[in-house]
């Protein structure tokens, strides 16, 4: 690439410390000023959006993540103070923890346990990744965000016997998740096992009257914090939904309130060559041809920026995989995301990126900073951190080389700052990107649909448990047991069932196992 072409398609933003290089794009000439139009509606769809329109039209919501971080933009005042009054809630919640005057049974909080899902776990998990020091946090931050009975023990496990002064944080915007529902109940479980009382040892970071907000107040949980209906759960990071537990990590909450509100000042020019966000949303319009055509390949060459990629995917795949545009046309927008971190993917799918299918771009993220403090060589005059970057620059030149397309950001390093400038960018970028494909990017109505389906399995469930109860002593192949449940139009998904509960011996049903898995007969010995 000549340094012409770089320095001509590489657009540094010295206020947030970060660099956008698009010179790897393939970016025809005047395909910026073709996109002028686009983005105009785009940065007055943005406005709007910020001045508190309903900008989420099928859910009749209001879309406020970034008044998170400048409740001055807030439409209202009572919208302000309650920004205000809950981030002063969080400091001076985490500040009693840390001073002891909050504690558990056994003493001060030494852990916090999250209990979440999606957008409920995803940031705290990629700011407690990414800002930890172990040896140095407040406390340790574990997850439950599944329900895995196993993943759970897992956690358990490795609290260990703090359960005593470890914190359950429990969030759900909904209050209603399943997963979180079972999570928390695993956990007043294992806090019951050893004679503690889970309500003494609680939060609940849920919408105001949620089940969770109920069950909360009426057992007298230790404190709960408030989730809004204007703040999805995908965008809720930087509010009480990662501030609580990034603050009783010891993480500084304003600092990354500040980082995001930064790269909020920056992202509303209205010029696009000066905001980095439309700029991404421009690249991505370009690299899937406005259709998603191309997978997003997110390369972060610093591991502490390993969790990125999950964040990204829930960010990006719920916002913009979308089936109708706001017109009610069909259109399947949406664009594929996945990633790890360089130089170890280097090692895995790099050879597939170089070589194989052309149906992706890269965005590689590198971060100049090394570590703190010094680095030893591993040659004579070359570190470790030196073999990263030559490892994104080699990777970078290797894509180009056989025309796959890459963006590279740079950040300075890895702090508060810089970790919520990603978010703030990615964001807006997603923003901009929906008004360009015409979608809502603020709802999700096709996660409705597994959500239905996951119900029905369990009713199906308990059908056949009664079933095999009655029948003592009598055993069903999955064709029988469907037909005797006046199923059998369901007989794959009785299969299903009947075999994991046989595999966990759950209502005493076991099973006769035949030629086949599928031939197996499955009863409840008399
Ligand atoms: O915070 P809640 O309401 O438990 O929801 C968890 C997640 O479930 C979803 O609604 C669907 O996956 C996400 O949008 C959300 O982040």
């Amino acid at each position: 690439m000549s340094w012409d072409t770089f320095k001509a398609l590489t657009f540094d933003f010295p206020e947030v410390s970060l660099s956008l290089d698009l010179s790897r794009l393939g970016l025809p000439e005047g395909y910026v000023d073709s996109q002028r139009d686009a983005f105009a509606k785009a940065f007055a769809a943005m406005d709007e959006l910020e001045g508190g329109s309903i900008a989420n039209p099928d859910e009749g919501r209001m879309v406020g993540h970034y008044w998170l971080r400048n409740a001055d933009l807030a439409p209202n005042d009572e919208l302000k103070n309650t920004i205000n009054s809950s981030v002063a809630q969080i400091k001076a919640f985490a500040e009693k923890v840390h001073s002891g005057e909050v504690k558990g049974a056994n003493g001060a909080f030494t852990d916090v346990l999250v209990i979440g899902i999606g957008g409920s776990a995803l940031g705290p998990q990629f700011i407690a990744h990414a800002l930890g020091v172990p040896s140095e946090d407040k406390a340790q931050v574990h997850f439950f965000d599944n329900t895995d009975p196993d993943g759970m023990d897992l956690a358990l496990n490795a609290i260990g016997d703090r359960l005593g002064s470890t914190l359950s944080l429990v969030i759900s915007k909904s209050g209603g998740t399943a997963e979180t529902r079972n999570g928390m109940l695993e956990a007043q479980k294992a806090y019951a096992d050893m004679g503690l009382d889970f309500a003494k040892h609680a939060v609940a970071i849920t919408g105001v009257d949620s089940k969770l907000d109920k069950v909360a107040a009426s057992e007298g949980w230790l404190e709960r914090f408030e989730m809004w209906d204007w703040v999805g759960g995908r965008t809720s990071v930087l509010c009480a939904v990662g501030l609580v537990a990034a603050a009783l990590q010891g993480i500084d909450i304003q600092a990354l309130l500040d980082g995001a509100a930064a790269m909020d000042k920056v992202t509303r020019s209205k010029e696009i060559e000066k905001n980095p966000a439309a700029l991404l949303a421009l690249s991505w319009f370009f690299a899937t041809n406005g259709k998603g055509e191309k997978d997003m390949v997110i390369l972060p060459y610093k591991d502490r920026l390993l969790l990125f990629s999950r964040y990204l995917q829930q960010l990006i795949m719920e916002s913009l995989g979308k089936e109708f545009d706001l017109e009610g046309n069909v259109v399947n927008q949406g664009i594929a995301v996945y990633g790890n971190k360089g130089s170890t993917d280097q090692h895995a799918y790099v050879q597939q990126l170089r070589e194989g299918v052309p149906n992706f771009f890269a965005t590689l993220i590198e971060v100049l900073k090394d570590r703190h403090g010094p680095s030893i060589d591993v040659e004579p005059g070359v570190t470790a951190g030196d073999y990263l970057q030559g490892f994104l620059l080699g990777t970078r030149e290797a894509l180009s080389e056989k025309d796959r397309q890459s963006i590279t950001i740079t950040v300075a390093e890895i702090n508060e700052g810089s970790v919520a400038n990603l978010i703030a960018l990615y964001e807006r970028a997603v923003g901009y990107y929906a008004t360009l494909t015409g979608i809502n990017a603020y709802h999700q109505p096709g996660v409705e649909a597994g959500k239905k389906a996951a119900g029905s399995a369990i009713d199906l469930g308990k059908a056949i448990v009664e079933t095999l109860e009655a029948n003592k002593g009598e055993s069903f192949d999955a064709p029988a047991l469907a037909e005797k449940l006046g199923k059998p139009e369901s007989t794959e998904l009785v299969y299903k069932i009947a075999l994991h509960m046989a595999a966990n011996a759950k209502a005493g049903i076991s099973k006769i196992d035949g030629a086949a898995w599928h031939e197996a007969k499955f009863l409840v010995l008399a």
